[in-house]
């Protein structure tokens, strides 16, 4: 059996996973960022990703309706708030379709997500599922891969404005407020499993949590990959480009 770790002693073990495993790597994300994408393929990664930013708060919502400890459904409600909006703020959904709006799609072809890839479709309820039925340690631990977002985020917008000429900072300002929220998050998500992970067993669930959610976000490019670069394979019902 492994031993138990310090907590800095889980906290490297869980980076050295991300530095390995996340997104960023996916070489769907390299065309995207380097300017490589060809507008189609911009446009079904918008749409494919509507579906996971639309999903996050019923994750959220399916952690705080089982949670016990007031403070962390404090914690956790700003997170609805950040993606579902006020009625004076909009929230990031709202902005994720500026992204859309900007990229020519119509919204109710993106907002009735009827032309999501099926492994988009998936892997997203995978990670709801997921959230729904572990235990709250790993429920916390799967939103871990934010420890690794305002990286890709920054280098995204910095790549996509500088090679699209269809894109502006109008378009992309879902990103511009996400890295703050990210930063918060992933904090409070990692000082609450190095604080509540205290047996080997608990530890190694935090870990294969986060290599699960990284599982989640890479099939996602994957399927992209498939069906919008190489071999091209478009599932039936699945968004097809114009022109
Ligand atoms: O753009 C990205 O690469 C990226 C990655 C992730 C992530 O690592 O899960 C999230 C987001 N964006 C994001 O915008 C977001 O709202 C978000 C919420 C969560 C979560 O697990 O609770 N991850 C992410």
């Amino acid at each position: 059996m492994t031993r138990l770790l310090t907590p800095d002693e889980l906290e490297s073990r869980l980076r050295e996973l991300g530095a390995a495993r996340y997104h960023n790597l996916h070489p769907f994300h390299r065309m995207l960022h380097s300017g490589r994408s060809s507008k189609a393929q911009v446009q079904a990664w918008a749409l494919n990703r509507y579906y996971y930013q639309s999903m996050i708060p019923l994750k959220d919502a399916s952690l705080i309706g089982r949670c016990e400890d007031p403070v962390l459904r404090r914690e956790w409600r700003r997170r609805l708030e950040d993606h579902d909006g006020t009625d004076t703020h909009p929230g990031g959904i709202e902005r994720w379709l500026k992204l859309t709006d900007g990229l020519g799609l119509a919204r109710e072809l993106v907002t009735s997500t009827r032309a999501l890839l099926p492994t988009t479709r998936f892997a997203v309820q995978a990670y709801v599922h997921f959230v729904r039925e572990r235990s709250l340690l790993e429920a916390v631990a799967s939103c871990l891969t934010e420890m690794f977002s305002p990286q890709i985020i920054s280098e995204r917008m910095e790549g996509m404005l500088a090679h699209y000429d269809y894109i502006t900072p109008e378009t992309l300002s879902y990103f511009a407020k996400r890295p703050p929220q990210a930063r918060r998050d992933a904090h409070f998500a990692l000082d609450y499993v190095k604080r509540h992970a205290r047996t080997p067993e608990q530890q190694q669930a935090v870990i294969d949590t986060l290599t699960f959610k990284c599982d989640v976000l890479w099939s996602m490019l994957d399927a992209l990959h498939h069906a919008y670069v190489s071999p091209g394979l478009i599932p039936p019902g699945a968004f097809v480009p114009e022109g």
